[in-house]
Formats: C-alpha cells, structure tokens, sequence
C-alpha cells in the first residue's frame, strides 16, 4: 500500500467478472464489498493534531494512533432505541455514522424490519433482542446495551453469529442504591399513601405502624455493585445489614453475609433484591420466602420482574404479613410511555394498584440525569472501539481481545479480525494464512464456543489484504472476518 494511502482515496480494485473483489463496508463480513463506486480513506495524521477529529488520539508513546476503518463512517448504519442519552448519540454522529433515534422500544415485527440493514443496534431494557429478531439481522456487527441489564438480549446466539455486546455494568448503581434507601423510609413511614390522600383532600395524621428506619435490618439479596453501595448507605442511617449472595464476597463496613436465603428472609424487616434474570432467579421470592419473611416486614424489587411472583405478593399483603413493599420492575413492560399500566400488560396490575403501602414506580432505578449520561458515553465509546478497532473489552459474551493500537507511523499494516467456533486445528490454519505476512503481534482467545483473533499485519498491500480476507473467509469454522486498516 503507498504512503498516499494514508492520504487520499482510493478506488478498490474490482475482478473483471464482476465476482466479489475488494469493497469496503462495515458489513458483517468484513469490509469488503462489490460496489465499484465505493472507496475508502484514512484520516490524514494532520486532523488529530489540529485537534479537528474526535477519534483521533496519541498512544502511551506519543504516537499518533491510526484510525482503522475500512469503510465510510456514512455507510455505518446505527439504529438507537429507547431514549438514549445525548452524550452516546453525540459520539456516534461526531464519528460520522448515520444514527437513526427513537424514543421508545419497537415490537417484535417493526423491529426485525429495521434491524435488517443495520451495523450497530443501541438498546435499554425493554427490547427484546430473540434469536427470531437477529435472524433477520444480517448486517449487524455489535449491540450497545444502554443499561445493566443483558438479559433482554439472546446472549448466545449472538455470540455464535458473531455479534458482540456492550453494557454499562456500573454506572446506574448509585442511582439504585439511593432509590433504594428512599424507598426503604417510604415505606417505614407509609409516605405514599399519605401523599396520595392528600392528593385527594384527606388530611390523615397517624403513627401507628410508622417506624424509624434506625436499627432496623435491611437484607440485601444480591451483593454486587448494587447491593453493596446500598449497603453502605443503609448503615449511615443506623441499618444492620445482612446479604445473602451465591458468592462469598467482603462485606462493606459492619455488613454481614448469611449463609442461606431462608436465613436472610427470617430476619430481616427490609428485603430488597439486587439479583440478575437468571433461570435461577425466576421468582426466587414467591409464597414459601414470603412466609418466610417476619410479619410486618417490608420487600422491594428494583431488579428485574421476574425475581418476584407477584401474586404470592398480593395474597401475602392482602394478609397484613408483609406489611408494604415498592415494585419498579414486572414481568411485561410497555415499550414506551403511557397509560400501560393495567391488567393488559400484567393479569394483576389492577390488585397491585389497590394494595395500601406499595410503591409503584415504572423502572426508573436507574433513571437519573448522571446515570443516563455517563452511560451514553460508556457504551458509545465501547462501540466506537469495536466498529474501529475491534476491541472487545467490556464485551459480556465474547473473549476480551485488545491489542495496542497502530500508529500513523504503520502505514502499511492492518488489523485481522476472525471471529470463529472454537475448535481444535483452526489457529493453525488461520497462521497457515497470516504466515505469508509479518504479523507484528496476535492475540487470541476463546470463550464458551467462540473464540476471537486479532492479529496486525505489517506491509500488506490492498491486494494482499483480499487474498487474506478470501482465505480466511473460506475456512468452515468461520463466523465472522473483517479486516480494518
Ligand atoms: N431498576 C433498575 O433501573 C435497574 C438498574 C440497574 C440494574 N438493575 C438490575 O439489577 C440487577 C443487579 O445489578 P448489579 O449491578 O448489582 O449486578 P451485579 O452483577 O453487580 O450483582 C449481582 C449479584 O447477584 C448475585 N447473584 C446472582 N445470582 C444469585 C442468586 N441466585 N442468589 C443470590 N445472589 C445471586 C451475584 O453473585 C452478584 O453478586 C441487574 O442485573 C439488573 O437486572 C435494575
Ligand atoms: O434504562 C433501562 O431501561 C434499564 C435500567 C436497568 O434496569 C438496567 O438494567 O440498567
């Protein structure tokens, strides 16, 4: 590849036939396609220094690093659901991308239709990403969960498509936790239910079963990021705190692990869930933990709506043994704003809305001005590194693979990316191929059934680097090639 390459575009050389040659696209495979009208460019060194490119950055050394696009950013299309934040839509539209953004969710039929064509999908918690909806997403290289939760997403069948996933694992935690903390002396001081009689006119002033939230247990269910900042804010307000986890972990300040649920439910007079959707999960607190649980003691769910079955819920406030609870998650979510929140959505929504002492709140744990930010940069930014680089730190079901970036002083090199089932003799014939070309440095690593490579190669020409992409394309244990340079 001439040094000008870095400079100026270049036309793809095509086959005479008319046969897939060398255009490039940010398609799922690769990067190389057959339009003869498309070229491609890098960016010349002097944007980064005059500070006119976003993306451009300097290495630990001070090189400037390069950008690796084999495509046109115009041509990368992003399909960004759910509200998302300004700050990770301002950092793919300043990359150039072509981002579409909508407010709300999409159903299953209007979604499989316009994730057709798209390179990167941006979600929250409501859509739903099924094996049936990325079946038909054929151009789709990455997804950007704009939350914590990935359960939302087929993990699996991502990964085997080769379709990588980003989340924010931490940076709505303190919004939660401090929800949480509000929730718990809501319900010690019966605050809805006197602010909704005072809504309608009723002044109501008791203080029987109204209690100080000091030297009372609140059990966590669930001690990571959530869980434990909760800790540590329930006992600066006087709070014992007891947990109950699947993994043994350090308690924060005074806070004590139990060994059993049972153990946790029985003692504590607040109980909160801080637990991922896990088979394992699925109505972990239902009638027997309810019983469990002391009379008058009080449950919050902020994790996800299938922790909690619900009905057992009712029958036990109904009772008076559990004497208020705050709900911001159910088991069907509308996919926007509205007036959702009835018998429709969930068979039980209208006894829920009749029960004294509960706290309905429609998933917004997370839903601060700081939480929302910091996460549209966060994903965004591991967005950007994958579509450019392919680096897939951060990735919840793939290896993490990175490898120091190439520099502007590399001119001739690009990056290999293969994406391919794990099984045994596939390195060796992906380095039958890359063994023709100085490969500068390689890493490689697998998890579960797929495992990903990155290897730079130094002075290869636009030639050499369809001959690699042919190569590796043809091998069956193949998922996805692109190559970037
Ligand atoms: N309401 C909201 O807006 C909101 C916001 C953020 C997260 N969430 C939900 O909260 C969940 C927890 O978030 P996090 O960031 O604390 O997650 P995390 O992964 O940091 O912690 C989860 C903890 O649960 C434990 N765990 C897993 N299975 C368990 C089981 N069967 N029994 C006991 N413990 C178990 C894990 O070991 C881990 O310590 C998320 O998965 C997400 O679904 C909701
Ligand atoms: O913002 C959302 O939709 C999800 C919030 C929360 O449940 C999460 O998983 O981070």
């Amino acid at each position: 590849m001439p040094a000008s390459a870095l400079t100026e575009n270049i036309k793809i050389p095509q086959k005479q036939n008319g046969e897939n040659s060398v255009r490039r696209e940010v398609s799922r495979s690769l990067s190389i396609s057959t339009s003869p009208h498309d070229a491609f460019h890098h960016r010349q060194p002097s944007m980064g220094l005059e500070g006119s490119s976003p993306t451009l950055r300097r290495t630990t050394t001070g090189a400037v690093a390069k950008q690796l696009k084999p495509f046109r950013e115009q041509d990368v299309k992003i399909l960004l659901l759910e509200n998302v934040n300004q700050t990770g839509r301002d950092i793919l539209q300043g990359q150039g991308y072509q981002v579409e953004f909508l407010k709300s969710s999409l159903p299953e039929d209007q979604l499989i239709e316009k994730i057709k064509d798209v390179h990167v999908i941006g979600i929250r918690s409501k859509t739903k990403l099924t094996s049936r909806v990325l079946a038909a997403a054929k151009n789709l290289i990455v997804i950007g969960c704009f939350c914590i939760g990935t359960n939302q997403v087929d993990l699996q069948y991502a990964a085997s498509h080769g379709i990588c996933v980003f989340n924010s694992p931490f940076s709505n935690s303190r919004s939660v936790a401090e929800l949480v903390i509000c929730e718990i002396i809501a319900l010690a001081r019966q605050l809805g239910d006197r602010s909704n009689e005072m809504h309608r006119g009723t002044w109501n002033k008791v203080s029987a079963k109204c209690w100080e939230v000091r030297g009372k247990t609140l059990g966590i269910i669930g001690y990571g990021h959530i869980g434990s900042q909760l800790s540590v804010l329930a006992e600066s307000m006087g709070m014992d705190v007891i947990y109950y986890d699947v993994v043994n972990l350090m308690g924060m300040g005074n806070a004590r692990q139990v060994p059993s649920l049972d153990q946790l439910l029985s003692t504590a007079d607040f109980v909160t869930c801080h637990v991922p959707e896990l088979p394992e999960t699925m109505n972990m607190i239902s009638k027997h933990q309810l019983d469990t649980m002391k009379q008058g003691s009080y449950l919050i769910n902020a994790s996800r709506g299938s922790v909690v079955d619900i009905p057992a819920l009712v029958d036990a406030m109904r009772a008076g043994h559990i004497a208020g609870a705050a709900l911001d998650v159910y088991p069907a979510e509308p996919a926007g704003n509205g007036d959702y929140f009835t018998n429709e959505l969930n068979p039980w929504a209208e006894d829920l809305r009749s029960l004294k002492n509960l706290i309905l709140t429609p998933h917004i744990g997370g839903s601060t001005e700081e939480a929302q930010s910091a996460i549209g940069v966060e994903v965004a930014d591991a967005l950007v590194r994958y579509v450019n680089e392919g680096v897939t730190v951060g990735a919840v079901n793939m290896p993490e693979v990175s490898l120091r970036s190439l520099t502007m002083d590399e001119p001739n090199h690009a990056r290999v990316i293969f994406i391919h089932q794990n099984v045994p003799g596939v390195l060796r014939r992906v380095n039958e191929i890359l063994g023709d070309h100085n490969v500068d440095k390689q890493m490689t690593d697998s998890r579960g059934d797929v495992a990903y490579l990155m290897a730079d190669v130094s002075s290869v020409r636009d030639e050499d680097i369809a001959q690699l992409y042919r190569e590796l394309e043809s091998l069956k244990e193949r998922i996805i090639t692109r190559i970037l340079y």
